[in-house]
């Protein structure tokens, strides 16, 4: 089979490349829903980050956070493809359903990678392009081919890659690393074991079928519970520190105090739960919560946003 436009055709589930391959396919190998709230918070620690960066310099750094980021699922997507088919969450993705081979995987997401990482560098900052490849990386080498098959405490040194972009967006506009942007990094990283065990409590079956050393599946359901609580109540003082140090105001403040009193008590609601109902929910209210924490973060610093487009003197 020749590799050539002419190739190219339109079936019912979107456009179709040469190989059985449709761009619906790739796409799904970039893990778009997931990597919808990292580019946020990239944008969010952009946002709020002082300093001006021009508004298409801008648009670059955060098209080279998801690009990294989708990169980097296409890398984990060729790795895992053995337990992905085997797991029923994961079985209909591409390289399981032999929709896209192994090789064309592999070389997308590492030609992602590297693009997404020049691209930086060159036209955002080195800083913003090192954290970026680091992240990936940790994504890929720690997290895949490393701690997720090895150990339950997987999700709590890998998640540390999820972590990283509010610190890149901060980056892109200040070009450092600083306290302030470490608690943007910290507020992910206390985040991602009760937004991941959530779902790892009503998956539990999944991880186990596939051999993968899950919390819930090595340690239980109640000593699972009992971690995410654990996490929940240190995550949540720490979502209080941006307005202290001054990366927002007293309305995310606000907000930080009853979204982190929800998260706690449907924490606590987990724990005296028999079964997975509260653990759904919790999953689901993860979800959300990270997205109004950074996006009522953004809010706060409004004038800094409309600096950013040119529209007050205004500087965040
Ligand atoms: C090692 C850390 C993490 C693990 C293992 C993990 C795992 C998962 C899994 C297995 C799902 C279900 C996805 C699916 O069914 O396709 C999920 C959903 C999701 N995750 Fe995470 N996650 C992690 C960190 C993060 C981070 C850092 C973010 C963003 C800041 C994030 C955002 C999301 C979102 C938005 C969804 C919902 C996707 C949807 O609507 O289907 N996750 N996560
Ligand atoms: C460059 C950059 C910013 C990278 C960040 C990428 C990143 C760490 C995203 C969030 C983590 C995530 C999708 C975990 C799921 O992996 P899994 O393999 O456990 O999930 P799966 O079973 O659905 O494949």
């Amino acid at each position: 089979m020749t590799d050539t436009s002419a190739d190219i055709k339109v079936e019912t589930t979107g456009v179709a490349l040469s190989g059985g391959a449709s761009v619906r396919d790739y796409i799904a190998l970039l893990k778009p829903r997931v990597m919808s709230l990292v580019v946020f918070s990239g944008f969010a620690g952009l946002i709020v980050a002082p300093g001006y960066l021009h508004p298409l310099l801008a648009a670059v750094a955060v098209l080279c956070i998801a690009v990294s980021a989708g990169a980097a699922g296409a890398i984990n997507m060729w790795y895992d493809r053995d337990i992905d088919a085997i797991m029923e969450r994961t079985k209909s993705r591409p390289l399981p359903k032999g929709r896209i081979s192994p090789e064309e995987a592999l070389s997308f997401g590492v030609t992602l990678t590297l693009f997404s990482t020049m691209l930086m560098g060159l036209a955002v900052n080195w800083t913003a392009a090192i954290l970026l490849a680091s992240a990936n990386a940790f994504y890929v080498f720690i997290y895949t081919m490393w701690l997720k098959r090895s150990t339950p405490h997987n999700i709590v040194i890998g998640g540390a890659a999820g972590a990283f972009p509010p610190m890149i967006g901060w980056a892109a506009v200040t070009g450092s690393v600083d306290l302030q942007s470490i608690v943007l990094f910290l507020i992910i990283f206390m985040w991602t074991p009760p937004h991941f065990w959530a779902l790892a409590l009503f998956r539990e079956g999944d991880y186990a079928k596939a051999g993968v050393p899950m919390l819930p599946v090595v340690a239980g359901t109640e000593s699972t519970k009992r971690q995410m609580l654990l996490y929940t109540l240190v995550l949540v003082p720490i979502t209080l520190l941006p307005s202290f140090l001054g990366t927002a105001g007293p309305l995310y403040g606000a907000a930080a105090v009853l979204l982190g009193l929800r998260f706690i008590y449907l924490s606590v609601q987990v724990l005296r739960d028999d079964g997975v109902r509260y653990a759904k929910r919790m999953f689901g209210f993860s979800i959300m919560y990270l997205f109004a924490l950074f996006g009522l973060m953004m809010l706060d610093r409004a004038p800094g946003l409309l600096s950013l487009f040119g529209l007050t003197g205004a500087a965040g």
